[in-house]
């Protein structure tokens, strides 16, 4: 038992416990790594059981904070899941601006809306499209197609433009810092391909974040990785863990890894969509309605992806083996899989999705 554990930000270890009951997980961390904590009935006696903190030294556990979290979850178990304990309350002063409101902005909002991180009303799109404007209006954030009036409004900025119209944006922000000195941005960008180094541009001493997510900050189910520059604080840190945590799962990642995470994450929807296309197409071939063909082959992948999450410690050629009987059905069809080279196709077309994102940092 560790009685001396802390709970910043919490009244009492009996909030935690309290709030702990709505978490499965929730993480722990002090400067040097982080760990995790399983909100398990331990936790409500007000002392954490050894067994429930898998990574953490107990030495370590005196210096070790627990830290409030949306749904994110870091280190090296980003298989497991936080559910909303709080959120902080650095984010009441934390008002967001996008520039650009196509898809991808859409889906952080409606992500951060959904959990109710940042109200509506401290929320500026800046979108060059009218009938854009007037979707996202719908949402009840602010829209504008004045850049300036959109940085006014807002302190951390999402660069939610195409990589190629980054640096017309940067332009506007760097105007706009040095007619505002005594205002300090924090600039976010999801853009693939876009390096600190670039966002930094016109201002070196940019607070600049970089965030790979994916499609599903829809619906609060993104798989998301970030990485900050030098020149952010951990308070930053703590704003795009809440931020992008209210979209789905997030990890810290050094700079290099992002194009792969790009490559893997960012673009895997696509992959994913292709593939129970061809599952649903497949049951049409073999007599299905589409409609059922459809939610089969949608629900199999959901069903499939849970049970993986839920059992971070099985391996995936495991899981693959326990539905392949001996003789049946499905190691007939694995192997035409292994045949026709399904493991490599995906793994090589990942690979030029990671090396697109790295040539669209070197030239564009
Ligand atoms: N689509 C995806 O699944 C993912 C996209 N990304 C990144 O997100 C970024 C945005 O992608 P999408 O949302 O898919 O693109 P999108 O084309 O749907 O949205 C971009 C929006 O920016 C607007 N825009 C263009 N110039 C502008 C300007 N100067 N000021 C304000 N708005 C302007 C456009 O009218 C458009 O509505 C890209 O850089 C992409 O690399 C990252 C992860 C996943
Ligand atoms: O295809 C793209 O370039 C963007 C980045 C990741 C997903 N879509």
């Amino acid at each position: 038992m560790f009685s001396r554990l802390t709970f910043p930000g919490f009244r009492s270890a009996e909030r935690f416990a309290d709030l702990s009951k709505f978490s499965t997980y929730c993480y722990i961390r002090d400067q040097k790594s982080v760990s995790f904590i399983r909100a398990l009935p331990s936790a409500l006696n007000r002392s954490i059981s050894s067994r429930s903190i898998p990574l953490c030294p107990p030495e370590a556990l005196s210096s070790f904070t627990v830290r409030k979290a949306g749904r994110a979850v870091f280190g090296n178990r980003p298989d497991l899941r936080t559910r909303s304990l709080v959120t902080t309350s650095k984010m009441n002063d934390v008002s967001v601006g996008f520039y650009g409101g196509g898809m991808m902005a859409e889906a952080i909002l409606k992500g951060l809306l959904n959990r109710k991180t940042i109200a509506p009303q401290n929320m500026w799109v800046c979108e060059l499209v009218q009938a854009r404007r007037e979707e996202l209006a719908k949402l009840g954030v602010s829209v504008t197609a004045d850049g300036e009036e959109m940085l006014s409004n807002s302190n951390t900025i999402f660069l939610a433009v195409k990589p190629n119209i980054v640096p017309i944006v940067l332009e506007d922000v760097t105007n706009f810092e040095k007619q505002n000195r005594r205002k300090q941005l924090l600039v976010v960008s999801i853009c693939a391909g876009v390096d600190l180094g670039s966002l930094a541009a016109g201002n070196p001493r940019r607070k600049c974040i970089r965030v790979m997510p994916n499609q599903a900050c829809l619906v609060g189910e993104a798989a998301s990785s970030f990485t900050l520059n030098k020149k952010c604080t951990q308070e930053d840190r703590e704003v795009v863990e809440t931020l992008m945590g209210s979209c789905g799962l997030l990890s810290e990642v050094p700079e290099k890894s992002i194009n792969a995470v790009t490559g893997l994450s960012g673009s895997g929807p696509a992959y994913v969509y292709m593939m129970m296309e061809a599952m649903s197409d497949a049951g049409v071939r073999e007599g299905l309605p589409r409609a059922v063909a459809r939610q089969l082959a949608c629900q199999t992948v959901l069903g499939a992806a849970k049970m993986a999450l839920e059992q971070p410690d099985v391996h995936l050629g495991e899981l693959r083996n326990r539905v392949e009987s001996p003789g049946g059905t499905t190691i007939a069809a694995s192997a035409i899989l292994e045949n026709r080279g399904f493991r490599s196709a995906v793994i090589e077309a990942i690979r030029e999705a990671t090396n697109r994102a790295e040539e669209m940092s070197k030239k564009e």
